[in-house]
């Protein structure tokens, strides 16, 4: 459960007096997500999401992250707006975190995708890529692969303690895609995170494309190759060919160096999740209400295509 900042009843209320939102009536802690705390939020008026923005997400491009939402919304894109408080801003601070109310979407968050499903969300990324080239400033990736070896070294032996060889695998992994890395590849606004638990969906209908707080600008078949590694693996980490390929065809447009570069690009999208998730394994407090991701699941992921 993704709660680590603890919200009372009384703040809330207070909080929600600077938007023209109604009262309160019901708030609970939301137990998906791994970077901030999340709260369902129900007044008189509707449901709303609060988000309190946690360490991994800086204060300063909340801005930017709130401003690609309104614009991918206004594009017609389901993605949530934030709402506008009294005085026209929509971050505020709650409980010493700043603190965005969010627009509640509709639909469900699939944990057995068909590649039906898959190819629709794949769409739904397409289309967000195009929506995405009217957007400015463009804001660099903290987590792509030029930060792959600092990630690395800063864990150094301590990843050791999450499974004998790590060390040494990820370093050989961080130096082999220095040198492969396609750098000259198009690129955009990309979501940079699209699992299938930040979308919604109702049955084969995309109705959210949410979590965009690693939202950059990265090389576009990066943001799918980041989706094939979250879509197309089953529970144990056995590669969905029949999902990689509905991706691909629900992406559609890209070029035969795009194509190429596909298996490079997915062990590093395997790479940045690994990186993070052995992060949050050393690095979770143990107060906090969160399931801790797997880093080895993404080892395993990666070994498919390094293979
Ligand atoms: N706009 C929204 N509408 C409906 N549910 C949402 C919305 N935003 C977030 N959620 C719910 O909250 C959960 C956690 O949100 P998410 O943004 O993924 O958190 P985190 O940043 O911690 O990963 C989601 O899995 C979803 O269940
Ligand atoms: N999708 C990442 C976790 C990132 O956290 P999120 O809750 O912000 O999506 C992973 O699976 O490692």
């Amino acid at each position: 459960m993704a709660v680590y900042t603890q919200v009372s009843a009384e703040a809330l209320a207070d909080f929600l007096t600077a938007y023209d939102v109604g009262d309160l009536v019901a708030a609970k802690g939301i137990a998906e997500g791994v970077s901030n705390s999340n709260y369902l939020v129900e007044t008189t008026r509707g449901r709303f999401i609060l988000t309190l923005y946690e360490a991994r997400t800086r204060a300063e491009d909340l801005p930017w992250f709130v401003a690609l939402m309104r614009h991918l919304a206004d594009a017609g894109l389901p993605v949530a707006r934030p709402v506008a408080a009294r005085d026209g801003g929509a971050l505020r601070r709650l409980c010493g975190r700043d603190a965005c109310l969010i627009e509640f979407l509709p639909g469900v968050s699939l944990s057995t995708p068909t590649e039906a499903q898959a190819a629709a969300v794949a769409a739904a990324m397409a289309v967000m890529h195009r929506a995405g080239e009217g957007f400015a400033p463009p804001r660099a990736n903290e987590l792509g692969q030029a930060a792959w070896r600092g990630m690395a070294e800063a864990m150094g032996p301590r990843l050791e303690t999450i499974s004998p060889g790590l060390r040494a695998r990820v370093m050989a992994e961080v130096t082999a895609l220095e040198a492969a890395w396609p750098h000259a590849l198009p690129g955009g606004v990309i979501h940079a995170d699209l699992f299938p638990d930040n979308v919604l969906m109702l049955g084969g209908r995309v109705t959210g494309l949410i979590d965009f707080y690693f939202a950059c600008n990265d090389l576009r078949a990066y943001d799918l190759a980041v989706m094939e590694t979250a879509w197309a693996f089953d529970a144990a980490d056995r590669f969905l060919p029949g999902h990689a390929a509905a991706l691909r065809a629900g992406y559609g447009g890209l070029n035969d160096a795009e194509l190429a570069a596909m298996p490079v690009l997915a062990r590093g999208a395997c790479l940045r999740f690994l990186l993070s998730r052995a992060q949050d394994w050393l690095d979770t407090p143990a107060s906090a209400l969160v399931t801790r991701k797997d880093p080895l699941s993404y080892l395993r992921r990666l070994e498919h295509y390094a293979s």
